[in-house]
């Protein structure tokens, strides 16, 4: 259980960006933010990808370890990383009261380092919470065996881990979307997910959801579920709970089964008694009668629709899970880090960084 958290005049959240993809979310973050209640933090293995992330800070862990060359997809690295750079991340940690971060699952780093700083977290007596990509199948047993055992041991220390498979963006946008686009549009529910958390975490509500409401529902073990919906009048909150509910991107949970909930409306003006208890009997029917569930509404006038729903749920089991790990054949085990050498183009950030990781070495490098 955690303590209670003094609410001091502003409560300050750290985002954690965590490898390469983490590192991509963080740059949609830093582009569209509009207040610094948040601050944004990268940390990876890989110091060209550090060079071209915006935060607010920077970690280059395990410089002794890898050179600044990445985790060459090996979850031990990127663990043996985060070790080394235990102080550093440390101090990141302690500078703010809760930690919200976002990582692929499937490499080096993300995969090894998120468990670790997850931990160090909890020891810290911070509430820590998890986005994580799940890889395409198109990548590899290997890379999903690499995920899987990844999420377990986040799971052990997080507080709340939610998965957004990318397979699933294959699914909703269709076979010829573009790479990169399927990539931002990921990237962007990322952004979606936690700047919701954000903006219920640092606005004060007129009925409020504070730290302590939120650390008990995260204390929920199990998986978690959450998802934003968004709509402009009240007659369309049935659609906005089904996106929040229903959100194909996110890994789906059983409703049923979780054992809290927090619904937080965010409204640009006001909201009638009459939607605010559609929206909370909706959701309360959904979940065992047995289920903590906290609501919250909070005026937040800078929002880009005239209502938002976030529905966080936890404790619950889930609905999908990945394949588990069979023979990894022996031509999809990676290079180890010092074998590697990354290639210098300039446009090279157009590309994703762990396919750049998967590109063969330019010659004579
Ligand atoms: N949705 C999404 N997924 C990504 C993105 N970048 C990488 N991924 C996924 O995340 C997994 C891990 O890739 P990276 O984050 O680049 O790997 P890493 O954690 O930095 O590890 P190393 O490169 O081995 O040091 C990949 O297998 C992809 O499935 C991104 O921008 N968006």
């Amino acid at each position: 259980m955690f303590q209670l958290i003094e609410q001091q005049d502003g409560l300050s959240i750290g985002v954690f960006g965590i490898g390469g993809c983490g590192c991509n979310t963080l740059n949609s973050i830093y582009e569209q933010r509009e207040s610094k209640q948040a601050k944004l933090f990268s940390v990876n293995t890989d110091k060209v990808v550090l060079e071209h992330t915006q935060s607010d800070d920077a970690v280059l862990i395990g410089a002794e370890l890898t050179h600044g060359y990445g985790a060459g997809a090996d979850p031990e690295v990127g663990l043996q990383a985060a070790q080394e750079s235990k102080d550093q991340l440390l101090t990141l940690i302690n500078s703010c009261d809760i930690l919200l971060c976002a990582t692929g699952l499937g490499g080096g780093t993300g995969t090894g380092a998120s468990p670790y700083i997850a931990e160090l977290a909890r020891e810290q007596n911070k509430p820590v919470i998890f986005v994580a990509t799940l890889p395409f199948s198109s990548e590899g047993q290997f890379r999903s065996h690499v995920a899987q055992t990844g999420l377990n041991a986040l799971k052990e220390h997080a507080n709340a881990v939610i998965t957004l498979p990318n397979d699933q963006l294959i699914q909703v946008l269709g076979d010829d979307v573009d790479l990169f686009d399927a990539f931002k549009h990921s990237n962007q529910i990322l952004h979606s997910l936690i700047k919701s958390l954000i903006d219920m975490l640092c606005y004060q509500g007129l009925i409020n959801v504070d730290l302590n409401d939120f650390a008990k529902i995260m204390d929920c073990k199990g998986d978690a579920v959450l998802g934003v919906g968004k709509c402009d009048l009240e007659d369309e909150f049935p659609n906005a709970l089904d996106d929040a509910l229903n959100n194909p991107l996110v890994n789906q949970v059983d409703m049923s089964s979780s054992s809290g909930v927090i619904v937080q409306v965010n409204c640009k003006d006001e909201i009638s008694l009459g939607s605010y208890n559609l929206i909370t009997d909706t959701v309360r029917q959904q979940v065992s009668p047995n289920a903590l569930v906290i609501c919250g509404v909070s005026k937040i006038e800078s929002l880009a629709t005239n209502y938002e729903l976030l529905i966080i749920a936890t404790g619950a089991s889930a609905k999908m899970i990945v394949e588990p790990f069979n023979n990894a054949p022996s031509s999809e085990v990676e290079q180890s880090p010092a074998a590697r050498v990354k290639p210098q183009a300039s446009d090279i950030f157009d590309i994703p960084a762990f396919i750049r990781n998967q590109a063969p070495a330019p010659s004579g490098k």
